[in-house]
């Protein structure tokens, strides 16, 4: 997104309160939203206002420090157990994406750590815009590794946003696909549109095209035969948690990486360190399931029949023997994983 616009989610320190960009009113309308209380920030991310794994890191961070902010507790020990409520409320808004429990944490950590319930709110202030801060760096260290993955003229594809508007800018996979840019290599982009919620034409379009660069949009279902077709050289996508077997991301995933196996196509994963969890596998993650109402209407727009059953899981695991590489902003990471994550765990640890 061009320099001069605001973050997708942000600390307002005037108003002490959260200023997002509501990413369910893209491409049609932009508006920048703010949420004062942790239940505005709730159902922000309940409804994909704000959405992405390392933008919902962010807003985490920032809702403990809403939390904290606007606590009229004068204990500390009551304060403290005040805002620990309010962080378990917000991480039980999307289970699947392991940033916003992260980035949760990391303010509570802050906050135990104060003498004072004054220290506490500027600590947990402090870590939230902290926290942010690193994202945007993260972001663009990522980028410079992964764009060394692409070849000078290359179609690259890719599946929901993991964009600027997924992150505080500049983004993971589309993150990627912007620092090749900029490196002067010339890139087109098939994005799908992911269905049902169309993150990948609403969102990835509009900001790919926003920056002058060359995107496509194609239905979820026309992605193996374009690989068929030797019209795609690539795939790259972003990540909502990376267990030591899996990867998570939006539904649709999976089929894409099977369909680039088949295709000799590579298959890349872009994702910061604060994404993996690899103390735990693909067997014990909550696949987050939404509303009907999502595959059932279209705005006003009935598409199924009241009575029809529907399953809407939000994401899906891919094994890690599709994944060729996966981006990291501390290097690009290469099968066998198994040792490539003991390099991972490292970074997890230091940041604690
Ligand atoms: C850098 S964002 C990575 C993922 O969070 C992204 O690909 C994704 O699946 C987002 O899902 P969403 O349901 O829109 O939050």
């Amino acid at each position: 997104m061009p320099e001069s616009e605001p973050y997708t989610v942000a600390w307002e320190a005037e108003t002490g309160s959260i200023v997002y960009i509501d990413q369910t009113l893209l491409p049609g309308r932009y508006e920048v939203m703010r949420c004062t209380t942790t239940t505005d920030l709730a159902r922000a991310i309940r409804r994909l206002e704000i959405r992405g794994a390392p933008a919902l890191g962010i807003a985490g961070a920032m809702g403990v420090a809403l939390a904290a902010v606007r606590s009229t507790a004068t204990d500390l020990d009551r304060f403290q157990d005040e805002v620990r409520r309010a962080g378990d409320f917000l991480k039980s808004t999307r289970p699947t994406a392991v940033n916003l429990a992260w980035g949760i944490d990391r303010a509570i950590r802050k906050i135990a750590m104060a003498a004072s319930v004054d220290e506490a709110k500027a600590l947990a202030v402090a870590e939230a815009n902290a926290v942010a801060e690193e994202d945007e760096l993260t972001c663009r260290r990522l980028g410079g590794f992964g764009a060394e993955l692409f070849a000078d003229d290359c179609t690259v594809l890719t599946h929901c946003n993991a964009g600027a508007l997924a992150c505080r800018c500049w983004g993971t996979a589309l993150g990627v696909i912007r620092s090749a840019v900029a490196a002067g290599k010339n890139v087109r982009v098939i994005s799908c549109e992911t269905r049902p919620l169309n993150q990948g034409s609403r969102l990835t379009c509009w900001e790919l095209a926003r920056d002058g660069i060359d995107v496509t949009l194609i239905p979820d279902s026309s992605a193996a035969y374009l690989m068929r077709k030797g019209k795609i050289d690539l795939v790259i996508v972003g990540a909502d948690r990376i267990t030591q077997d899996a990867v998570f991301n939006k539904i649709g995933t999976y089929m894409h990486a099977v369909a680039a196996r088949h295709h000799g196509i590579p298959f890349y994963v872009a994702a910061p360190v604060s994404t993996f969890d690899l103390s735990r596998r693909e067997a014990e993650i909550t696949v987050e399931e939404r509303g009907r109402e999502e595959l059932a209407w279209c705005g006003e727009r009935k598409l199924a029949p009241d009575d029809v059953k529907v399953l809407n899981y939000a994401f899906d695991a891919t094994p890690l023997d599709l994944v060729d590489a996966i981006v990291t902003e501390v290097g690009v990471l290469r099968p066998p994983y198994a040792a490539s994550f003991r390099f991972i765990r490292t970074g997890e640890e230091s940041r604690r």
